[in-house]
Order: structure tokens, then sequence, then C-alpha cells
């Protein structure tokens, strides 16, 4: 070229670095990715590629922590909550509500130092939501440790429990299931034993198909003892996971009419202790029909997510989960 330059374009500029956290509430786990203005695109691909536990960071979920006023479906919620969980579920699809997601939300808005141990408002695609954190138990030597404060409590609003229900099938086996929404929707089944319910990776057949059009979160239920259930649950859009907090408020309220107990009529909170694999939730519906929830929420890690990892897809990947 004999010495003649010709200008080049100027080198696109590097994506930022996105930093992230994870946290888990009764090992339902989650990528949190604070943007408070809401600058980050976040399409499906991307949610998924996060959630993939091989090629990602790994989760159930994302909890993209945004401020109401910056997020066009929660600037009418701004005035009673400063910020909104835009949750999505592992396979990028979206959620109107997700119970161990809220607590593990609370954790973060704690652990970040936007709000303290007490009330706070978190603004969801199911409304508002009330959630208490309580304080820490110092341990023997006075210390708090951060992997174990104390426990979260939300406010899940009422349960909803339309006539129309779904038999569902695991291989072989078929259960009648109980409708129960809880802002997102849930078919309980019964079951002698959870190992029946086989393996939920895979999602479980419904009869009839038209009841649920926008998928449903399915959990199967086993007594242990006198208002004590244990469950599993595979989640619309992530697979079986290790809890869903949504789902113990729904086994609760089923398992609660199945009892013959109704809080409306009777005038007494009634609660449930739900163990899932991940651990345990206390759900309790008072006379009012709130349905609240109790239990853990945990940071364990916090990091910068890789530019290519945020790069859109042409294809969404399924979940790793
Ligand atoms: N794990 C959540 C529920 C998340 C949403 C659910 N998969 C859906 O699509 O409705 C919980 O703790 O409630």
């Amino acid at each position: 070229m004999d010495g003649v330059s010709t200008p080049s374009a100027a080198p696109p500029a590097p994506t930022p670095s996105v930093p992230f956290l994870k946290g888990h509430g009764t090992e339902n786990d989650f990528v949190i990715i604070p943007d408070p203005e809401n600058a980050l695109d976040l399409p499906a691909s991307t949610v998924a590629r996060l959630c993939d536990r091989r090629a990602g960071i790994g989760g159930d979920g994302v909890l993209h922590v945004v401020r109401s006023a910056a997020h066009p479906e929660a600037r009418a919620m701004a005035d009673e909550a400063e910020w909104f969980m835009d949750y999505r579920n592992a396979d990028g699809s979206i959620a109107e509500m997700c119970g161990n997601g809220v607590r593990v939300f609370a954790r973060y808005l704690q652990y970040a130092g936007h709000t303290d141990a007490g009330d706070l408002a978190v603004a969801t695609r199911g409304g508002v939501k009330r959630v208490h954190i309580d304080k820490a138990v110092p341990g023997a030597d006075g210390t708090t440790a951060r992997s174990a404060p104390g426990a979260i409590t939300v406010s899940m609003g009422r349960a909803v429990l339309p006539a129309e229900t779904v038999t569902v099938g695991v291989g072989a086996r078929q259960w009648p299931t109980t409708h129960v929404s809880m802002g997102n929707p849930h078919a309980v089944a019964f079951v002698d034993d959870l190992d029946h319910a086989g393996n939920l990776h895979e999602e479980p057949t419904r009869t009839p198909s038209h009841v649920y059009p926008d998928g449903v979160n399915v959990e199967f239920v086993a007594d242990r003892g006198e208002r004590h259930v244990a469950m599993r649950v595979h989640e619309r859009g992530s697979g079986e996971t290790r809890s869903c907090g949504t789902g113990a408020c729904a086994v609760a309220v089923a398992a609660a009419r199945r009892d013959g107990l109704d809080p409306a009529v009777t005038g007494s909170p009634v609660s449930y202790t739900v163990d899932l694999p991940g651990g345990r939730l206390v759900i309790t519906e008072r006379p009012d029909g709130e349905v609240e929830m109790t239990g853990p929420a945990v940071i364990v890690a916090e990091g910068t997510i890789a530019p290519d990892l945020l790069v859109p897809t042409a294809s969404p990947q399924t979940a790793g989960s």
C-alpha cells in the first residue's frame, strides 16, 4: 500500500462488565443482577445462558433488581415499593411471582445496604408484597454469620382455588390435582410416597390440556404429621427445583382445605410446616385470607459476568437445571 494509511473504523466498545450475585432460599437458587436504572437488555436467550448450570452461572431463575420507577411494568407501584423484582424462570420465561425469589431479593437489598432488617415492600408482577426481615441472632461468639441471617416473612396475598382441575401424570401413574393460584398457577397432587412422582425434570402430563394455557407448576405432596407435609415440585420454566415458595403456599392451602380447615370460617390462622428437598418453609393462612410464608434466604457469592455471556444468541438454549 506504499505507506498510505486509510482511516479504519473504531473498534467496537467493549461490553461493560456486569456484576452479579448468587443467592438461594431453601436451595431454590437465583442469579441476582443489580440493574437499578434498567439499563441491561435481558432477552430470554441471555437469561437461559446465565441459568445454565454447565455453560453459565447456574440457577433456577434470575432476579433482575430494578428501581420500580425505571421499569415500565412497575412504575405504577413506585410510590409504594422502591424496588421491582423482575423475575425470570431458568428458560427465560416470565412468571407472575416467585416466593423464594422475594425472600432472596429482600436479602440482597439488605446485603447491598438498600434496606435494614424490619419491614419493606417489594414490587412484583403479582403486585406489591410486604416483607419482614428478622434481625440476625448473634452466635455464641457474638457475631452474626452472613450465611445464616434471620428468617424472612412475606405476605403473599390470597390463594384462589378455581373449581376446574386436571389429572397429572408421571410415567404410568396419574393423580387428580387441586388448582391453586398464588398469582402464578399450581396443580397440587396428594401422593402416598414422593418417590412415586419419579423423574420430575420432565414436565408431568396434564389432562385436559386446556386448563393451564400458560403452563403450570406441579406439586406432589405427602403427609408427614399433623399440619406437616413434604413436597416435590416441577416448576414451569425451570424443571424440578429443590424448593418453590409459591408452591409451598399452594400446598399448605390445598392441604388445609383437604383437612377441613378454612381460617375464613373458623376465624383462626392455620399454619403448615412444608418440607422441601432444599429445606423447610412455614406457611400461615390468616382469617382475612392472607397467606404468609416464612423461611431463610442467603447470599452465597458475588462476581462479574463475562461479557460474552450477555451477548444475545439467535436461538434460546434450554435451561441446564
Ligand atoms: N420458585 C418460585 C416460583 C417461580 C415461578 C414459577 N416457576 C412459575 O413459572 O410460575 C417460587 O419460589 O415461588
